[in-house]
């Protein structure tokens, strides 16, 4: 379907964050937004056809910018879509009963241990039927996107076992097709060792390598590969064989690393070669230097820390350290039930002594480098795909500053407005 041509004019801010498609921003480099001033954007074709001020387009695109429908965005912002790449997004049911025995004491652990936690979610996701599993994840995703976000990874992993796992694959992608979102698909078959495996949790090590991965990879199914490597779930050793098992099938690492103790996860990230590393919040020194001089992105997921009543990921370390950083909500039942990323950029700053420019950074270009899509999503920039979100402040200071609020005023998602004055405006 062809859709009309659109220019944004006289936004107080263009947050372009434009040259860093080739690889995440580092350093200094993470504060340098690349912002245009009362600038004008351009899309046509589902592309952003151009960036600059009203004359500098108008002398390109003339008469193809008179048939175009005008978004005034004065007295506003326009970001780069926003980017979460760490979900559990798909997956049945809801897990407050827990929020509430861990506000009484007992922790994380404890109660996955006793068969609740990632467990009760799988019992959950097993039970649902197809059509009860998008449906209830597509309303997380509608809340995503009216908070400005217009991609996001989503890992399976509430299964543990092979038909459960693929469904949760196969929703992934249906909804990927219904849905404005788009979603990149991980595996996750070694989020938990399944009730059945306990006693014998090498063989479910056997199984994930022997049959999940090469199923994974034949299909089409995803295109990376996660472990939960922490004691008491998957060691190193076993994480780090699923992940070269899976590496030797095309699917790339990630990690779900040092997130409730030291258990050297960001170092296995460095030798296996992952992308991402994701959590840290226990990462070493000699974690966090291997990983800056592997070029892996630190995914922080500052929600889950504030959700468990955690110690917070040493992020402004990690940064001058040389690592990339990346955020996310972690979308999940058990330690992260938000689709809030705009929160998540508020508590980078307040609690991990992000600036609000490098925590932008990190949700948008940084974000689509940890999923393997810095080329053509992240920033504002002729050439990628148009999709941008304007929120209702005049600098992005104030989306920092005025916390805890939906500034999001327009999602526009490959060129298509879908959300307008904060309603979603696209039934898919
Ligand atoms: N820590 C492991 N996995 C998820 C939580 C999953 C759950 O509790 O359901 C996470 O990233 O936080
Ligand atoms: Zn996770």
């Amino acid at each position: 379907m062809e859709t009309k041509p659109l220019i944004i004019k006289n936004a107080e801010q263009v947050i372009t964050l434009k040259g860093s498609s080739k690889g995440p921003l580092k350093k200094g480099k993470m504060n340098d937004l690349q912002i245009l001033k009362n600038g004008c954007v351009f899309i046509n074709e589902g592309k952003i056809a151009g960036v600059g001020t009203e004359e500098e387009l108008a002398s390109v695109y003339g008469e193809l910018m008179k048939e175009a429908e005008i978004i005034d965005a004065r007295g506003k912002i326009v970001l780069p879509g926003l980017v979460d790449p760490h979900t559990h997004v798909v997956y049945a049911g809801s897990r407050e009963e827990e929020y509430n025995m861990r506000l009484n004491g007992s922790t994380y652990m404890e109660i996955m241990n006793n068969g609740g936690g990632i467990h009760a979610t799988t019992g959950k996701t097993r039970e649902a039927s197809m059509d009860e599993l998008i449906e209830q994840s597509k309303k997380r995703l509608d809340s995503f996107l009216l908070h400005g976000v217009t991609t996001i990874e989503a890992k399976s992993g509430y299964g543990l076992d092979w038909e459960t796992e693929r469904k949760q694959l196969l929703a992934a992608q249906e909804l990927n097709k219904m849905h404005p979102i788009d979603i990149v698909s991980t595996f996750m078959g070694a989020h938990a060792i399944p009730a059945e495996y306990k006693k014998n949790p090498d063989a479910f090590v056997d199984l994930i390598i022997e049959e999940m991965l090469p199923k994974v990879s034949e299909g089409k199914l995803a295109e990376f590969n996660d472990v939960f490597c922490e004691r008491g779930v998957f060691t190193p050793e076993q994480s780090k064989k699923i992940l070269l098992a899976g590496k030797k099938l095309g699917l790339i690492p990630k990690i779900h690393a040092d997130e409730i103790e030291p258990y050297e996860g960001a170092e296995l990230a460095a030798e296996v070669g992952a992308i991402s590393a994701d959590h840290l919040l226990k990462a070493s020194d000699e974690g966090i230097k291997r990983m800056a001089e592997n070029d892996v992105i630190g995914v922080l997921l500052p929600g889950t820390a504030f959700f468990l009543m955690a110690e917070f990921a040493a992020g402004r370390k990690m940064i001058d350290m040389g690592m990339s950083i990346a955020l996310s909500t972690d979308c999940n039942p058990g330690s992260s039930p938000s689709v809030s990323l705009p929160f998540i950029m508020n508590l980078a700053s307040l609690k991990m002594g992000l600036t609000p420019a490098e925590a932008i950074s990190a949700a948008t270009i940084n974000a689509a480098h940890a999923i393997n899509r810095g080329h053509e999503i992240g920033s504002i920039e002729t050439g990628k795909k148009a999709d941008l979100t304007i929120m209702n402040v005049p600098n992005y200071m104030k989306l920092s500053y005025h916390y805890g609020m939906n500034h999001t005023d327009t999602v526009i998602k490959n060129g298509e407005i879908v959300v307008k004055d904060g309603l979603i405006c696209k039934r898919t």
